[in-house]
């Protein structure tokens, strides 16, 4: 059994149990890249990397293991966090390599030692605030996005925004705990990086998962409703502008099979999926790789499908430098991508939405949706603010 559990409490020189926002204030006082992450259905993880975290490309099926963490801009810098250090959490306790005991109390010893008030801050960057969230400009982004789709420059774009709040008194450990129970569906991640401030979410979204050498899995999600959970899944409607905006995505990821020659793979859905308060709709995509002969889909499908149009827009370059000329603020590493690479034999990057960046007490909650030519502005507005709420809601 992990042995934090018997663990006397805090007293100085001995070793106590060690929970999860210890642990993040030790990386931070350190400058060592964290990232901790809870799978559906599976145990939560994490590791730590001591060394610089900056990478450029990225063959996922050679990659030593670890955990990608990648911008929404291609051009911007791309960290991997080597999974120098592992642990699990469990009830926000810590434990290192479980199977090894002698690593565990290791470095518990290093993090009692660690003195918590030599500042790792000095390593931050500074950032920018945000103008105070408004309204108004970002219904005039919609109208003047949905009258150039009218125009005929594009089909799709999905134009976000960025909050800013102050919070006092934040908690790792409880913020991430009642993520996990909030969102059982989600990917629940918390990714820390000197340089790029702590960054925690809930995606719904997977980008590229690989099982060891034989399965390949992507999936379309778009279109969005608020959810209660007293209707049940089968008798949710959609309308037509919400199954054209998630068609766009799943014809995406059709052409990007095309641009491979890939023509074997299953595809299943439309589907409606529950998203804590929200519901979507989701096509799965699933290919053998084995059958098909192609070890390396993982990174080939990674590099052609990032930023799909759930989070960019189609056609890609024209949305792309739209939002660039249009959007007002840098995403970041919002809907970028993020998650374990080759832990496990498998890779499961999921699209980063549903997340919130944090530095000492201040946050910057970030939503986008898609706009077709048959959106309505004040519709995706309250959109963009019941997808924030996914974070907001967890942390006062
Ligand atoms: C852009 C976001 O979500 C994406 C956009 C959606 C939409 O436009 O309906 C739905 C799911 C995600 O693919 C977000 O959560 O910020």
């Amino acid at each position: 059994m992990i042995e934090t559990k018997n663990a006397t409490p805090p007293q100085p020189g001995k070793i106590r149990d060690l929970q999860l926002t210890d642990l993040l204030d030790f990386c931070k006082n350190n400058g060592f890249a964290l990232a901790v992450w809870r799978q559906p259905g599976k145990e939560i993880q994490g590791i730590i990397d001591t060394g610089n975290t900056h990478c450029q490309e990225i063959d996922l099926e050679s990659s030593e293991p670890g955990y990608l963490f990648h911008p929404f801009s291609d051009k911007k810098i791309k960290h991997f966090i080597r999974a120098q250090i592992r642990f699990t959490v469990s009830d926000g306790t810590v434990a290192f390599d479980p199977y090894n005991k002698q690593q565990h109390k290791d470095m518990l010893r290093k993090i009692s030692s660690s003195d918590s008030s030599s500042g790792l801050d000095k390593k931050m960057m500074i950032f920018e605030d945000h103008p105070v969230e408004q309204e108004k400009p970002f219904i005039e982004l919609v109208k003047k996005a949905i009258k150039e789709i009218r125009q005929g420059h594009f089909q799709k774009v999905v134009p976000s925004r960025i909050k800013a709040i102050r919070i006092e008194g934040f908690d790792l450990k409880t913020v991430f705990q009642r993520l996990i129970k909030n969102y059982p569906n989600a990917f629940v991640s918390a990714t820390f990086v000197p340089e790029a401030g702590l960054w925690i979410g809930a995606s719904p979204e997977i980008l590229v998962n690989t099982e060891g050498k034989r399965i390949f899995q992507t999936v379309a999600l778009a279109g969005t409703q608020s959810y209660d959970g007293s209707r049940s899944l089968q008798d949710i409607a959609w309308t037509q502008k919400e199954i054209e905006e998630q068609a766009y995505v799943s014809r995406y990821i059709i052409n990007c099979f095309k641009k491979i020659r890939l023509r074997e793979f299953d595809e299943i859905g439309p589907k409606t999926i529950i998203a804590g308060k929200l519901i979507h709709l989701k096509t799965t995509f699933r290919v053998d790789m084995e059958a098909v002969n192609f070890p390396q889909l993982g990174t080939v499908m990674m590099k052609l499908l990032h930023p799909t149009s759930a989070v960019c827009g189609m056609p890609l370059e024209t949305a792309s430098a739209w939002l660039e000329k249009n959007e007002g603020y840098d995403r970041e590493f919002f809907s970028g991508f993020l998650g374990p690479v080759n832990l496990n034999e498998n890779t499961n990057l999921y699209v980063n939405l549903r997340c919130m960046k944090l530095i000492e007490d201040k946050a910057w909650v970030y939503a986008g949706a898609g706009v077709t030519e048959d959106s309505h502005p004040e519709k995706e507005w309250m959109e963009t603010s019941i997808k924030m709420n996914t974070l907001l809601d967890v942390i006062h």
